[in-house]
């Protein structure tokens, strides 16, 4: 069914963003095989993304933040949702530890099972930045190729990596879990950063550093005021230009 444009605005319920979009029309490409998928087709019609983004009065993006545990990444991540929300942005924030209560319950931390959770939230965060939410994501992802794959899906320009180049000495004192603790202790096997690989982004868009170079711990909140500016500068925080 058809729902004209002109019969939302009679009701009045028509908003300047889509004022341009008229008549629903709806394609469909023919059908092909994708992985294990066979006979699928891609809807094309949907409503477009800057639309959206006219709306919220921001544009879509992932910021994926990637680091060792305890190196800060949820406390930043979450210090910033808090300052984009209070500024009247639409946000989502994605967390390794929630996520693995639900959707990635199913997945532990050998390789592969690290690689399929990278996949599956670089694909979640995928929908919604395309649907022109500020997205943050929060999640060791410790493979180079994993968050590599995960920037190529993502809309060119719209995947902010951002490193959190926290020493593991700084993360060890911190260990808020005692994981380091036990990890040292031969209890848990795996761990990132002691007997697990972390690789270090190479050419990360943003490096949040714990301390400044005169030796002074930097605050969760100075370091969501970088993050905060940087995607101001970009012009993430307005809306898309006419
Ligand atoms: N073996 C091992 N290695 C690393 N981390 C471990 C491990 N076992 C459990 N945990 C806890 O799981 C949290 C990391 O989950 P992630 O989904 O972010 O990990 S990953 O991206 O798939 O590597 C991580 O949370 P953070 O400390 O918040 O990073 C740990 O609390
Ligand atoms: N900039 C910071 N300065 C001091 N302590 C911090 C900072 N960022 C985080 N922390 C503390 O470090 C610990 C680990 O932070 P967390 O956000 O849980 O890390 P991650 O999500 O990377 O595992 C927490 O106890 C948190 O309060």
């Amino acid at each position: 069914m058809q729902v004209s444009s002109s019969l939302f605005s009679k009701l009045g319920l028509l908003r300047p963003a889509f004022s341009s979009l008229g008549a629903v029309s709806r394609s469909m490409s023919t059908a092909y095989d994708i992985g294990a998928s066979t006979n699928i087709k891609w809807h094309e019609g949907a409503v477009p993304t800057e639309a959206k983004e006219a709306c919220m009065q921001q544009r879509g993006v992932v910021v994926w933040f990637t680091g060792l545990s305890g190196s800060g990444k949820s406390t930043v991540a979450c210090t910033l949702e808090h300052a984009l929300a209070e500024s009247g942005k639409v946000t989502a924030l994605l967390d390794g530890d929630n996520i693995r209560h639900g959707l990635n319950s199913n997945l532990g931390f050998s390789a592969t099972d690290r690689e399929e959770n990278i996949r599956r939230i670089g694909e979640v965060s995928k929908l919604f930045a395309d649907t022109g939410i500020i997205t943050l994501v929060s999640f060791i992802s410790p493979y180079r190729k994993d968050r590599d794959n995960v920037r190529s899906r993502v809309n060119p320009g719209r995947f902010v990596e951002v490193y959190m180049k926290v020493p593991i000495s700084i993360c060890e004192e911190r260990d808020p879990k005692g994981l380091y603790k036990k990890a040292r202790a031969g209890k848990l096997k795996g761990f990132t950063g002691i007997d697990d690989p972390y690789e270090e982004p190479t050419n990360p868009e943003v490096v949040i550093e714990a301390e400044t170079p005169e030796g002074k711990r930097i605050s969760p909140q100075e370091q969501a005021l970088q993050l905060l500016e940087f995607l101001k500068s970009k012009g993430f925080l307005t809306g898309p230009s006419k």
